[in-house]
């Protein structure tokens, strides 16, 4: 394929409420959207809202290096094959090129550290557009076996009890069966408080996650835990620092549910650490879930081999967004349809909290499911996005 045209253009979201978590508040969500064009005039879309406090580098270097990648890949021909999308994005020398990519990183001078949003940008944009000229729907691409439904979570965003509760309610009778709320960050009476009104207000069969943001100390985890395992917990994510996986593992063999690493996914030795069998953590997986966020990974290919691996070593695997716009929620919802398994809800519906959405896009999840059509690619045009 034959890059004709590029393009970047500025995003910037809103939240209905800001979202308060253990590692403070989310109000607005800034990023770009990229745009690439084939010689035919098809169009594939990218998104990358960078998210510092998860590890990704910050919303200027992320501008820079999607500037430099773009002005690089312009007039460029690169093969027609997720090879070539690897191989564009590689850091390493063209000498151990596996396709016929263009060596973007390799001849830019852009800021140092790792870009996993503008990476993520860009190999959407590319799969989205090499889908397309494949004339197969994107998750085509990563799996051939890949499932056509998403369940997905509602996140609450109340802090009160009543608030939560009344939300929840909302939530159920939108028909979603699975919802998350943040907790940490406040004395537990409180946290208690908001997580029984919640019950309270669904019922049994409503399954609940809570995410602590790493937000606990390992004791402070446990007899959390202790007390809110009595509300029935689907899982909880990241009760601990993301770096002390020790830590993680005592508090998963204890807990009343599945504990889900999410933001030790975003350290590299951590990852490391969670996808090998280690004898000091009793051989098995620390922990029984991880959460494959596209944004901080670096894109779709590299949560796909996570969540290989991680299936591998016995541990489930789910997608969230970070709080992204339409074009990143809808290749993440592509990811979770060729995941291993679909057991647990990705965390993609946050357009409910946007206080902006775009509308008739098809990634509106319908009875807390996410359908995936059979249309090319992303099935997304960036006129009706911007
Ligand atoms: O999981 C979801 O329903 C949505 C995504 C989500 O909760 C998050 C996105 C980005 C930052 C976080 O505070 C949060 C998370 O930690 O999982
Ligand atoms: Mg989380």
């Amino acid at each position: 394929m034959r890059i004709a045209q590029v393009s970047l253009i500025p995003l910037r979201l809103e939240l209905r409420q800001p979202l308060k978590t253990s590692h403070g508040v989310h109000a607005v969500r800034e990023g770009f959207l990229v745009r690439v064009v084939d010689e035919e005039g098809r169009e594939g879309l990218g998104e990358a809202m960078p998210l510092p406090a998860f590890g990704t580098e910050s919303l200027e270097d992320c501008g820079v290096t999607l500037n430099a990648w773009l002005s690089e890949l312009k007039g460029q021909f690169l093969g027609d094959s997720v090879r070539a999308i690897e191989d564009t994005l590689s850091p390493f020398p063209p000498a151990v090129a596996r396709g016929d990519g263009v060596r973007i990183r390799a001849r830019q001078v852009t800021p140092a550290g790792a870009m996993p949003a503008a990476e993520h940008a860009l190999e959407l944009a590319l799969l989205d557009l090499l889908a397309q000229r494949q004339g197969v729907p994107l998750c085509w691409l990563l799996a051939e076996e890949a499932r056509t439904e998403v369940a997905v979570n509602a996140l609450l965003g109340a802090d009160t009890p009543e608030a939560l509760a009344e939300e929840a309610r909302q939530a159920v009778a939108e028909g979603f069966g699975t919802l998350k709320l943040k907790v940490a960050g406040r004395p537990l009476d409180a946290d208690e408080a908001r997580v029984k009104a919640v019950r309270d207000a669904v019922g049994p069969d409503v399954k609940l996650r809570l995410d602590a943001n790493g937000g606990w100390s390992e004791p402070d985890a446990k007899r959390a835990l202790d007390r809110l395992g009595w509300y029935g917990l689907e899982l909880v994510e990241q009760p601990t620092p993301p770096e002390d996986l020790a830590a993680l593992w005592r508090v998963q063999r204890r807990a009343p549910c599945t504990v889900a690493a999410d933001e030790s996914l975003a350290s590299p030795d951590a990852l490391r650490a969670l996808l090998t069998v280690d004898p000091l953590l009793g051989g098995g997986p620390a922990v029984g879930a991880v959460v494959l966020k596209p944004m901080v990974l670096g894109g779709l290919l590299p949560c796909l081999v996570v969540a290989m691996r991680a299936a591998r070593l016995g541990m489930q695997a789910y997608v969230t967004s970070s709080m992204d716009g339409v074009v990143a929620r809808a290749g993440a919802a592509h990811l979770a349809a060729a995941l291993p398994s679909g057991a647990l809800a990705s965390g993609l519906a946050v357009g409910r909290l946007l206080a902006k959405e775009p509308e008739g896009h098809p990634y509106h999840p319908q009875r807390g499911i996410i359908r995936l059509s059979s249309t090319p690619g992303l099935g997304l045009s960036s006129q009706s996005l911007v």
